[in-house]
């Protein structure tokens, strides 16, 4: 993989901007790492950068974005956002908010099974970089490929970055799941039905279903699902075995953007008229309004029905 050297500015110096400026650092880039609590200005790294990349956690996105746009940058710029979340006030993906406040400027998403502590380790992974620019995703993945991290493209960004944002609520009730002891069918049963799930929102939303069956879809869904490493998985964890919200954020380190995301969700999902049972279940855990066990009872107990929602009739019986 040969490529010219790029200029690579990483906004957000948490757990996953750090490994992506490491990863990037591999292939011989110029990488600076930006963090409001570092010393460097905003205005002073962006200058002549190739490629902005934004890790910020969700609730920073737009702010940080607004004194992007506020400082000088080239009109070849490149935006990639790595962040999972949905803007509560306008349920915005992070790349709406990059595209609406950089609307000339190619915008792409990298969302993949990336547990950033694997990453650090250097252990192989791989991820998908999703734009309508295919050059932009194609510059993207030649800056991040390496022989232990592979890059795919995709044309499907808001499928890609739905992907990995709703898979945060399902990891939410997995950890729930393996918290009360389930078992390994009802895990199985809950992850396949957590994607049906974020399938039928993705679709409302514009996305492509295949897309959710890849690697930022049901890809990161397991990774996330099976691992006491994601924050979503441990959040639910702990509160199958009874701590409350408020006790575990004050632990958890780093962002558990599930939460928040689940919030959204469940707006979008009734403006639209989208069942999402077992995110309804999440989003009333964290709102103290059920117990682990009653969520369970309420998923179990409630109608039976048809597997799938468009199977013709005539192949139901
Ligand atoms: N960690 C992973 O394995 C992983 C993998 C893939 C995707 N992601 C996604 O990447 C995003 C970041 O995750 P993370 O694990 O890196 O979280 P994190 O360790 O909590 O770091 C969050 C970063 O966002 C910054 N930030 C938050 N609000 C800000 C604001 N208003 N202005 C400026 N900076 C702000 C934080 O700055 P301060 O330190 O100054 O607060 C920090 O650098 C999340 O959306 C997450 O879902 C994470
Ligand atoms: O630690 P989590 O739950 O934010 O998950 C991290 C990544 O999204 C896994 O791909």
């Amino acid at each position: 993989m040969s490529q010219s050297v790029k200029s690579v500015v990483i906004l957000g110096a948490g757990a996953w901007g750090t490994a992506l400026a490491k990863l990037a650092a591999i292939n011989g880039n110029q990488v600076h790492l930006w963090s409001r609590q570092g010393s460097q200005s905003l205005v002073s790294v962006l200058e002549n950068a190739h490629i902005v990349l934004s890790a910020i956690s969700m609730q920073g996105v737009r702010d940080v974005a607004s004194v992007v746009q506020s400082s000088p940058v080239s009109p070849e710029t490149i935006f990639v956002t790595a962040t999972k979340g949905l803007e509560p006030k306008t349920t915005y993906t992070p790349s709406q908010i990059w595209q609406e406040i950089f609307p000339n400027h190619p915008v792409v998403v990298l969302s993949g099974p990336n547990l950033s502590q694997e990453i650090v380790r250097e252990l192989p992974a791989a991820t998908v970089v999703a734009s309508k620019n295919i050059n932009a995703a194609q510059s993207v993945q030649l800056v991040f490929s390496s022989s232990r991290f592979r890059v795919y493209t995709n044309p499907d960004p808001v499928g890609v970055e739905l992907g990995g944002t709703l898979k945060n609520v399902i990891a939410i009730a997995a950890g729930v799941c393996d918290g009360l002891n389930l078992g390994t069918n009802a895990k199985a049963a809950l992850v396949t039905r957590g994607l049906t799930e974020i399938v039928r929102i993705g679709k409302n939303l514009g996305a492509k279903t295949e897309t959710f069956y890849g690697l930022s879809g049901l890809g990161d869904l397991l990774a996330t699902c099976n691992s006491p490493l994601s924050r979503n998985y441990q959040l639910g964890y702990q509160l199958a075995h009874g701590k409350t919200l408020k006790e575990i954020l004050a632990s958890l380190p780093g962002t558990a953007e599930g939460v928040n995301t689940c919030r959204v969700l469940m707006e979008i999902a009734q403006q639209r008229s989208i069942a999402i049972p077992i995110s309804e279940q999440v989003y009333q855990l964290l709102e103290g309004e059920v117990t682990p066990q009653q969520a369970l009872d309420q998923l179990m107990l409630r109608d039976i029905k048809p597997e799938f929602d468009d199977f013709p009739k005539e192949q139901m019986w």
